[in-house]
């Protein structure tokens, strides 16, 4: 984890920041979504902010923090199958406590919120299902919707997922803060698809996960990786076609789009050395 800091801060010293400046993505439905947000939050009982599990500090709506630390909160660390396995202990911790605020009230009233694409809809989906799987519930056919680009859920909405006890859970827009300071904290939202791209621009996105990936020493993973499958390959893809274990063993032979990865990082590393 450490190393993954270290990674990060060199990545900010290369100069991302430049010709960046804050980066700005606040559209009319967000400033709206925003009010509404805390005005609802009054109602809830409960509120489960989703963050992003690859990027949990980045993910946060700093402007939100004060009035979500006033409710009784559930921090959900969502895409956990994307993220590195050091931060998933968290979100056991996470799923406990709910059950926990969920088995003490007779009627619950739950707001999700999170900066956009986050997965908000998505996990309400999957929280509607298993409950219409245990109890039966009137609108069970009603479903957030859900979308690969940022911005999908433009009002707020609520579902009932359960009866005895009664919990309602609302879901809301995605929102950022009006005025996001610093690039790099927009590279990282805009790499998980919390910003979209062209609003920190596609060039500076690209060579920023470029460094990224060198400083982790992406391209020696990949090149020992690619090494090992190389003896397989030759070892493996010399054998008669008729052998019962050739197709296993074909599936493993190296596949050309790996090494053009490999190429292209090689050099990115030879440029940035
Ligand atoms: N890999 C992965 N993808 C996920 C996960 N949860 C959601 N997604 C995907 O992330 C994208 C966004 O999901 P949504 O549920 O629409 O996100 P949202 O937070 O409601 O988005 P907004 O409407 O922009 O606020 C969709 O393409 C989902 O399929 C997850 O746990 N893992």
């Amino acid at each position: 984890m450490r190393g993954l800091t270290r990674a990060a801060k060199r990545a900010g010293e290369m100069a991302f920041n430049a010709g960046g400046g804050a980066v700005n993505w606040f559209p009319g439905h967000m400033a709206a979504a925003s009010r509404a947000i805390r005005d609802r939050l009054k109602l809830a009982d409960l509120v489960i902010e989703v963050r992003d599990a690859r990027i949990p500090l980045s993910s946060a709506n700093e402007d939100l923090q004060p009035v979500l630390a006033a409710k009784r909160r559930i921090l959900a660390l969502n895409k956990k199958d994307l993220a590195n396995p050091n931060i998933m202990n968290l979100l056991g911790l996470a799923e406990l406590k709910l059950k926990e605020a969920i088995s003490k009230e007779p009627t619950l009233l739950i707001m999700v919120v999170g900066v956009p694409n986050v997965g908000k809809s998505a996990l309400i989906n999957s929280i509607h299902r298993i409950a219409t799987s245990r109890f039966p519930v009137p609108d069970k056919n009603k479903r957030a919707m859900v979308g690969p680009l940022p911005g999908v859920t433009q009002d707020i909405a609520g579902y009932k997922i359960a009866s005895q006890p009664s919990i309602y859970v609302l879901d809301t827009p995605g929102v950022l803060v009006p005025s996001i300071p610093d690039m790099e904290t927009g590279l990282k939202l805009a790499l998980t698809g919390a910003v979209k791209d062209s609003v920190v621009g596609e060039e500076r996105i690209a060579k920023y996960l470029l460094s990224l990936l060198n400083i982790r020493k992406t391209p020696l993973h990949w090149e020992r990786l690619v090494h090992r499958r190389g003896e397989v390959h030759e070892e493996t893809c010399s054998h008669n076609e008729n052998d019962s274990r050739d197709s296993l063993r074909r599936r493993r032979c190296l596949n050309n789009s790996d090494a053009l990865y490999v190429q292209v990082l090689n050099l990115v590393s030879k440029y940035n050395a």
